[in-house]
Protein backbone atom coordinates (compact mmCIF):
# COMPACT_ATOMS: atom_id res chain seq x y z
CA UNK A 1 0.00 0.00 0.00
CA UNK A 2 1.07 3.52 -1.05
CA UNK A 3 0.91 5.91 2.12
CA UNK A 4 1.37 9.88 1.29
CA UNK A 5 2.86 11.89 4.21
CA UNK A 6 3.09 15.53 4.57
CA UNK A 7 3.96 17.75 7.45
CA UNK A 8 2.00 20.57 8.74
CA UNK A 9 3.34 24.05 8.57
CA UNK A 10 3.56 27.32 10.62
CA UNK A 11 3.15 30.32 8.04
CA UNK A 12 4.44 34.14 7.94
CA UNK A 13 6.91 33.95 11.43
CA UNK A 14 6.07 37.03 12.23
CA UNK A 15 6.96 39.53 9.54
CA UNK A 16 6.44 37.01 6.28
CA UNK A 17 3.14 37.47 5.54
CA UNK A 18 2.21 34.90 2.95
CA UNK A 19 5.91 34.31 2.26
CA UNK A 20 7.42 32.68 4.75
CA UNK A 21 6.80 28.80 5.94
CA UNK A 22 8.33 26.49 8.27
CA UNK A 23 7.52 22.52 7.94
CA UNK A 24 6.71 21.52 11.21
CA UNK A 25 7.04 17.32 12.56
CA UNK A 26 2.80 16.72 12.72
CA UNK A 27 1.95 14.60 9.70
CA UNK A 28 -1.14 13.92 7.76
CA UNK A 29 -1.12 10.50 5.95
CA UNK A 30 -2.75 9.09 3.00
CA UNK A 31 -3.17 5.61 2.76
CA UNK A 32 -4.49 4.39 -1.00
CA UNK A 33 -6.38 1.67 -0.44
CA UNK A 34 -7.91 -0.72 -3.16
CA UNK A 35 -10.45 0.77 -5.96
CA UNK A 36 -14.06 0.95 -5.29
CA UNK A 37 -16.92 2.30 -7.04
CA UNK A 38 -17.14 5.53 -5.14
CA UNK A 39 -14.37 7.25 -3.02
CA UNK A 40 -14.32 6.30 0.40
CA UNK A 41 -12.22 8.13 2.74
CA UNK A 42 -11.84 6.96 6.45
CA UNK A 43 -10.39 9.92 8.24
CA UNK A 44 -10.30 10.86 11.94
CA UNK A 45 -11.98 14.53 12.18
CA UNK A 46 -15.52 13.33 12.80
CA UNK A 47 -19.08 14.06 10.94
CA UNK A 48 -18.28 17.60 9.84
CA UNK A 49 -15.90 16.41 6.88
CA UNK A 50 -16.95 14.12 4.21
CA UNK A 51 -16.10 10.85 3.85
CA UNK A 52 -16.93 10.49 -0.05
CA UNK A 53 -16.44 12.18 -3.16
CA UNK A 54 -16.41 15.77 -2.05
CA UNK A 55 -13.60 15.62 0.85
CA UNK A 56 -11.16 17.84 0.03
CA UNK A 57 -8.06 15.83 -0.03
CA UNK A 58 -9.91 13.80 -3.23
CA UNK A 59 -11.55 17.26 -4.73
CA UNK A 60 -7.81 18.02 -5.27
CA UNK A 61 -6.76 15.07 -6.61
CA UNK A 62 -9.68 14.95 -9.38
CA UNK A 63 -8.54 18.62 -9.76
CA UNK A 64 -5.43 16.94 -11.59
CA UNK A 65 -7.86 14.39 -13.45
CA UNK A 66 -11.62 14.47 -12.52
CA UNK A 67 -11.68 10.52 -13.95
CA UNK A 68 -9.51 8.86 -11.66
CA UNK A 69 -11.10 5.86 -10.70
CA UNK A 70 -12.58 6.21 -6.67
CA UNK A 71 -10.24 3.97 -4.56
CA UNK A 72 -10.83 4.06 -0.60
CA UNK A 73 -8.13 6.07 1.24
CA UNK A 74 -7.07 6.07 5.06
CA UNK A 75 -6.36 8.88 6.39
CA UNK A 76 -4.69 10.31 9.62
CA UNK A 77 -3.75 13.05 11.19
CA UNK A 78 -2.16 14.85 14.34
CA UNK A 79 -2.37 18.29 11.98
CA UNK A 80 -5.30 19.83 13.71
CA UNK A 81 -8.34 21.27 11.70
CA UNK A 82 -8.28 25.54 11.87
CA UNK A 83 -5.61 26.74 14.27
CA UNK A 84 -2.98 28.06 12.34
CA UNK A 85 -0.76 24.61 11.24
CA UNK A 86 -1.87 24.53 7.43
CA UNK A 87 -4.07 21.45 7.67
CA UNK A 88 -5.81 22.50 4.44
CA UNK A 89 -2.44 23.23 2.61
CA UNK A 90 -1.42 19.80 3.91
CA UNK A 91 -5.03 18.33 2.67
CA UNK A 92 -4.44 20.07 -0.84
CA UNK A 93 -0.77 18.90 -1.00
CA UNK A 94 -1.80 14.98 -0.14
CA UNK A 95 -4.81 15.67 -2.79
CA UNK A 96 -2.23 17.14 -5.71
CA UNK A 97 0.13 14.50 -4.90
CA UNK A 98 -2.05 11.32 -4.77
CA UNK A 99 -3.61 12.84 -8.19
CA UNK A 100 -0.36 13.01 -9.54
CA UNK A 101 0.27 9.47 -8.53
CA UNK A 102 -2.57 7.50 -9.74
CA UNK A 103 -2.75 8.88 -13.13
CA UNK A 104 0.91 8.09 -13.47
CA UNK A 105 2.55 10.96 -13.77
CA UNK A 106 6.19 11.51 -12.60
CA UNK A 107 5.95 13.41 -9.42
CA UNK A 108 7.32 17.33 -10.23
CA UNK A 109 7.29 18.94 -7.13
CA UNK A 110 7.77 22.17 -8.81
CA UNK A 111 4.51 21.74 -10.68
CA UNK A 112 2.85 21.16 -7.45
CA UNK A 113 4.02 23.52 -5.79
CA UNK A 114 2.33 25.91 -8.64
CA UNK A 115 -0.91 23.86 -8.59
CA UNK A 116 -1.30 23.80 -4.71
CA UNK A 117 -0.59 28.09 -4.07
CA UNK A 118 -2.94 28.82 -7.04
CA UNK A 119 -5.74 26.01 -5.07
CA UNK A 120 -4.53 27.89 -1.70
CA UNK A 121 -4.52 31.37 -2.60
CA UNK A 122 -1.10 32.01 -0.97
CA UNK A 123 2.25 29.81 -1.49
CA UNK A 124 3.44 30.42 2.35
CA UNK A 125 2.26 26.74 3.78
CA UNK A 126 1.81 24.65 0.95
CA UNK A 127 6.04 25.36 0.10
CA UNK A 128 7.13 24.13 3.28
CA UNK A 129 4.50 21.82 3.20
CA UNK A 130 5.96 20.16 -0.12
CA UNK A 131 9.76 21.17 0.45
CA UNK A 132 10.35 21.05 4.22
CA UNK A 133 12.55 23.41 6.27
CA UNK A 134 11.73 26.76 6.21
CA UNK A 135 10.93 28.15 2.57
CA UNK A 136 10.83 32.02 1.20
CA UNK A 137 8.13 32.44 -1.59
CA UNK A 138 7.93 34.69 -4.35
CA UNK A 139 4.95 34.88 -6.94
CA UNK A 140 5.94 36.79 -9.86
CA UNK A 141 5.17 36.11 -13.61
CA UNK A 142 7.02 32.83 -14.19
CA UNK A 143 4.89 31.57 -11.21
CA UNK A 144 5.88 30.86 -7.48
CA UNK A 145 9.21 29.87 -6.45
CA UNK A 146 9.92 28.40 -3.30
CA UNK A 147 13.94 29.65 -1.90
CA UNK A 148 15.24 27.32 1.26
CA UNK A 149 16.10 29.25 3.84
CA UNK A 150 18.97 28.18 6.27
CA UNK A 151 17.19 27.56 9.81
CA UNK A 152 19.34 27.52 12.79
CA UNK A 153 19.53 23.67 14.09
CA UNK A 154 19.22 24.53 17.44
CA UNK A 155 15.78 26.17 17.38
CA UNK A 156 12.09 24.51 17.99
CA UNK A 157 9.00 25.54 17.93
CA UNK A 158 7.13 25.66 21.64
CA UNK A 159 3.74 25.59 20.33
CA UNK A 160 0.79 26.33 21.67
CA UNK A 161 -2.36 25.30 20.14
CA UNK A 162 -5.94 26.79 21.40
CA UNK A 163 -8.76 24.79 22.00
CA UNK A 164 -11.09 26.63 19.69
CA UNK A 165 -10.94 26.90 15.91
CA UNK A 166 -10.35 30.13 13.58
CA UNK A 167 -10.86 29.71 9.89
CA UNK A 168 -8.10 30.87 7.69
CA UNK A 169 -10.53 33.49 5.82
CA UNK A 170 -12.05 34.70 8.64
CA UNK A 171 -8.98 36.17 10.01
CA UNK A 172 -7.92 37.05 6.69
CA UNK A 173 -11.04 39.39 6.79
CA UNK A 174 -9.83 40.95 10.16
CA UNK A 175 -6.96 42.53 8.01
CA UNK A 176 -7.01 46.09 6.30
CA UNK A 177 -6.86 46.65 2.66
CA UNK A 178 -4.56 49.31 2.63
CA UNK A 179 -1.24 49.82 4.61
CA UNK A 180 0.67 53.12 5.74
CA UNK A 181 4.03 53.73 3.72
CA UNK A 182 5.61 54.07 6.93
CA UNK A 183 4.68 50.41 7.92
CA UNK A 184 5.59 49.26 4.24
CA UNK A 185 8.38 50.16 4.88
CA UNK A 186 8.85 48.61 8.40
CA UNK A 187 8.19 45.81 7.38
CA UNK A 188 10.39 44.87 4.39
CA UNK A 189 12.91 46.39 6.04
CA UNK A 190 12.68 44.28 9.10
CA UNK A 191 11.93 40.83 6.71
CA UNK A 192 15.14 41.52 4.87
CA UNK A 193 16.97 41.33 7.72
CA UNK A 194 15.27 38.37 9.22
CA UNK A 195 16.20 36.58 5.57
CA UNK A 196 19.98 38.16 6.42
CA UNK A 197 19.95 36.62 9.89
CA UNK A 198 18.82 33.03 8.28
CA UNK A 199 21.80 33.00 6.05
CA UNK A 200 23.97 34.53 8.88
CA UNK A 201 22.92 31.73 11.61
CA UNK A 202 22.28 34.42 14.20
CA UNK A 203 20.00 32.91 16.07
CA UNK A 204 19.52 35.78 18.50
CA UNK A 205 18.36 38.45 15.74
CA UNK A 206 16.20 36.08 13.92
CA UNK A 207 14.10 35.63 17.34
CA UNK A 208 13.89 39.34 18.02
CA UNK A 209 12.74 39.99 13.95
CA UNK A 210 10.19 37.66 14.28
CA UNK A 211 8.45 40.00 16.77
CA UNK A 212 8.44 42.62 14.31
CA UNK A 213 5.62 42.13 12.44
CA UNK A 214 2.82 45.46 11.92
CA UNK A 215 0.95 44.05 9.25
CA UNK A 216 -1.00 41.17 10.46
CA UNK A 217 -0.83 40.60 14.04
CA UNK A 218 -2.11 43.76 15.27
CA UNK A 219 -5.49 42.71 13.46
CA UNK A 220 -5.38 39.50 14.72
CA UNK A 221 -4.39 39.73 18.72
CA UNK A 222 -8.04 40.27 19.33
CA UNK A 223 -9.13 36.89 17.48
CA UNK A 224 -5.95 34.83 19.51
CA UNK A 225 -5.42 36.36 23.36
CA UNK A 226 -3.22 33.81 23.99
CA UNK A 227 -0.56 35.50 21.24
CA UNK A 228 0.24 38.61 23.17
CA UNK A 229 -0.32 36.44 26.79
CA UNK A 230 2.80 33.61 25.51
CA UNK A 231 4.38 36.73 24.28
CA UNK A 232 4.54 38.76 27.02
CA UNK A 233 5.51 35.24 29.34
CA UNK A 234 8.54 34.32 27.06
CA UNK A 235 9.84 38.23 27.70
CA UNK A 236 9.34 37.10 31.46
CA UNK A 237 12.08 34.27 30.92
CA UNK A 238 14.31 36.56 28.82
CA UNK A 239 12.49 35.25 25.35
CA UNK A 240 11.85 36.33 22.26
CA UNK A 241 10.94 34.61 19.24
CA UNK A 242 6.71 34.50 19.60
CA UNK A 243 4.35 34.80 16.85
CA UNK A 244 1.14 33.83 15.37
CA UNK A 245 1.13 30.46 13.87
CA UNK A 246 -0.02 31.63 10.44
CA UNK A 247 -3.55 33.12 11.29
CA UNK A 248 -3.42 31.57 14.43
CA UNK A 249 -5.37 30.68 17.31
CA UNK A 250 -1.60 28.57 17.57
CA UNK A 251 0.82 30.45 18.82
CA UNK A 252 4.61 29.29 18.17
CA UNK A 253 7.96 30.59 19.76
CA UNK A 254 10.96 29.99 18.10
CA UNK A 255 13.89 29.32 20.82
CA UNK A 256 16.80 26.79 21.82
CA UNK A 257 16.07 23.47 22.74
CA UNK A 258 17.96 24.32 26.08
CA UNK A 259 15.40 26.64 26.49
CA UNK A 260 11.64 24.49 25.53
CA UNK A 261 10.85 22.99 28.16
CA UNK A 262 11.48 25.95 30.58
CA UNK A 263 8.91 27.71 28.40
CA UNK A 264 6.54 24.74 27.99
CA UNK A 265 6.15 24.30 31.80
CA UNK A 266 5.67 28.25 32.10
CA UNK A 267 2.97 27.73 29.31
CA UNK A 268 1.32 24.79 31.04
CA UNK A 269 1.34 27.11 34.26
CA UNK A 270 -0.87 29.26 32.64
CA UNK A 271 -4.07 26.75 32.35
CA UNK A 272 -4.96 28.21 29.28
CA UNK A 273 -7.55 25.61 27.27
CA UNK A 274 -5.59 23.94 24.72
CA UNK A 275 -2.12 21.82 24.44
CA UNK A 276 1.67 22.79 24.16
CA UNK A 277 4.30 21.03 22.73
CA UNK A 278 7.25 21.25 21.65
CA UNK A 279 8.01 20.39 17.47
CA UNK A 280 10.89 20.69 15.67
CA UNK A 281 11.19 21.65 12.09
CA UNK A 282 10.28 18.75 9.42
CA UNK A 283 13.32 18.76 6.79
CA UNK A 284 11.78 16.32 4.49
CA UNK A 285 8.34 17.62 2.89
CA UNK A 286 6.17 15.67 1.24
CA UNK A 287 7.54 11.93 0.99
CA UNK A 288 6.10 8.00 0.09
CA UNK A 289 6.00 4.47 1.61
CA UNK A 290 5.21 1.46 0.22
CA UNK A 291 3.45 1.19 -3.00
CA UNK A 292 0.10 0.35 -4.84
CA UNK A 293 -1.01 -3.38 -4.26
N1 LIG B 1 -7.37 16.39 6.10
C1 LIG B 1 -8.42 17.13 5.73
N2 LIG B 1 -9.44 16.54 5.09
C2 LIG B 1 -10.50 17.28 4.70
N3 LIG B 1 -10.64 18.60 4.91
C3 LIG B 1 -9.64 19.23 5.55
C4 LIG B 1 -8.47 18.52 5.99
N4 LIG B 1 -7.66 19.41 6.57
C5 LIG B 1 -8.28 20.60 6.51
N5 LIG B 1 -9.46 20.52 5.90
C6 LIG B 1 -10.42 21.62 5.67
O1 LIG B 1 -9.74 22.84 5.84
C7 LIG B 1 -10.35 23.61 6.90
C8 LIG B 1 -9.32 24.38 7.67
O2 LIG B 1 -8.65 25.27 6.80
P1 LIG B 1 -8.15 26.68 7.28
O3 LIG B 1 -9.30 27.49 7.77
O4 LIG B 1 -7.36 27.23 6.15
O5 LIG B 1 -7.23 26.37 8.56
P2 LIG B 1 -5.75 25.78 8.67
O6 LIG B 1 -5.00 26.87 9.35
O7 LIG B 1 -5.83 24.56 9.53
O8 LIG B 1 -5.26 25.49 7.28
C9 LIG B 1 -11.04 22.57 7.76
O9 LIG B 1 -12.08 23.13 8.52
C10 LIG B 1 -11.52 21.59 6.70
O10 LIG B 1 -12.70 22.06 6.09
N1 LIG C 1 -0.29 33.85 5.25
C1 LIG C 1 -1.53 33.22 5.62
C2 LIG C 1 -1.21 31.92 6.32
C3 LIG C 1 -2.44 31.15 6.77
O1 LIG C 1 -1.99 29.97 7.43
P1 LIG C 1 -3.01 28.97 8.12
O2 LIG C 1 -2.16 27.88 8.68
O3 LIG C 1 -3.72 29.75 9.20
O4 LIG C 1 -3.95 28.51 7.05
C4 LIG C 1 -2.31 34.14 6.55
O5 LIG C 1 -1.69 34.67 7.47
O6 LIG C 1 -3.51 34.36 6.32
Amino acid sequence: MLTITVPASSANLGLGFDCLGLALDLNLTVTIGPKTNTWQVDHPFGADIPNDESNLIVQTARFVDPDIPPHQLVVKSDIPLARGLGSSSSALVAGLFLGHYLVGQTINRHQILQEAAALEGHPDNVAPTILGGLQLTDENKIGVQATPLPFPKDLVAVTFIPDYSLKTAAARAALPTTLALKTAVHQSQHLANLVAACYLGDQKRLMALVEEDQMHEPYRADLAPEFLQIRTLAHHLGLAGTYLSGAGPTVVSLVTKKQADQLLEAINGLNLNGTAMVLAVQQTGTTFTGSLD
